[in-house]
């Protein structure tokens, strides 16, 4: 089995190319590398190794971004196992699935290569998006974008401070957020959710770099998790925002959570969407947008 290290230089504001030089030192087997050079390039060469039907270990230096547009390249494909480095800024891929340590890691699992196979969800709406830890609507989405199209992040990064830049969009988006209006059509019932903060579409627990927002999700059950914050006022979102981290934002009465197959959504007003925290556009008044699952789509490391 070929190694296949994936490398983003742009994951963790730009901290993973650094890491790879250090780790790249530690590596005692034969491998290949690449690296990304535009978004979309990651799942392109998975793509690649796919259609050539190589037997390969594919390891992405990165963070969740990086290793989305990965497992979307290997999907399917018989050969391919997908194993990361946590090389992001979040790194919510590396809680739930695989991940690798260290070299040494790497080299143990390949004397017992044991795989596990995992699902992979996808946002149709029209066009189709497909990610591997959660999507979200709202809030949260409108923070991560804001995130990434910000001019000064490039800049406060290079002075090292780029969480500043994800800190002042939190407390603005905060500020000014408008609650929507959110119609789920969830095992043939609707419910309508009022004065709704975020929507999130979960195929593992973590979301936002290690919050734990949906503690049932599962990552090989073929199912998804809803989660709807509504009807919450801002002194007790923060409340909510403070026990995410341990789950137990789940008892308040204001997060409404279910599992399913399939989500069928549609929001009362245009509002931001992300995909495992990259941009995946806006949903429009009253388009429907359609969540499912596919079950066993693709190898992790176990
Ligand atoms: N050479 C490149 N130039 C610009 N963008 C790139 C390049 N290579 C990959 N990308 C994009 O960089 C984005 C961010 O990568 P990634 O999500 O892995 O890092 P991160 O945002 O720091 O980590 P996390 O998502 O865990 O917080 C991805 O959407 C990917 O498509």
């Amino acid at each position: 089995m070929k190694i296949v290290f994936i490398i983003n230089p742009v994951a963790g504001n730009g901290r993973a190319l650094k890491k790879w030089h250090r780790f790249v030192k530690t590596v005692n087997f034969p491998f290949e590398q690449v690296t990304t050079r535009f978004s979309g390039h990651a799942a392109e060469i998975a793509a690649g190794y796919r259609e050539r039907q190589e037997s390969a270990l594919l390891i992405g230096f990165g963070g969740d971004g990086t290793l989305r547009e990965i497992v979307a390249g290997a999907t399917g494909a018989k050969e391919l196992i997908v194993g990361s480095v946590a090389a992001g800024s979040g790194n919510d891929f590396t809680r739930a699935y695989g991940t690798f340590k260290d070299a040494r890691a790497i080299e143990k699992f390949l004397l017992n290569p044991v795989y596990r196979r995992e699902d992979l969800a996808q946002l149709i709406d029209g066009a189709g998006f497909q990610f591997v830890s959660s999507s979200g609507i709202g809030f949260d989405a409108e923070i991560t974008i804001a995130v990434n199209r910000s001019a000064s992040k490039k800049k406060l990064n290079q002075l090292g401070i780029g969480k500043l830049v994800y800190v002042l969009y939190v407390v603005r988006t905060f500020l000014k957020f408008e609650k929507f209006t959110l119609s789920v059509e969830v095992d043939g019932k609707w419910i309508t959710y009022s004065d709704v903060w975020l929507a999130t579409v979960s195929n593992q627990p973590y979301f936002g770099g290690g919050m734990r927002i949906s503690p049932a999700s599962i990552t090989d059950d073929g199912l998804l998790e809803l989660t709807v914050v509504h009807q919450i006022s801002r002194l007790k979102l923060l409340l909510v925002f403070g026990t995410v981290f341990s789950g137990a934002h789940t008892r308040f009465k204001e997060v409404s959570q279910m599992s399913s197959t399939e989500f069928r959504l549609s929001t009362d007003k245009p509002v931001c969407r992300h995909i495992d925290g990259d941009d995946a556009g806006m949903s429009l008044p009253n388009e429907m947008v359609v969540y499912s699952v596919s079950q066993y789509d693709w190898k992790s490391i176990y």
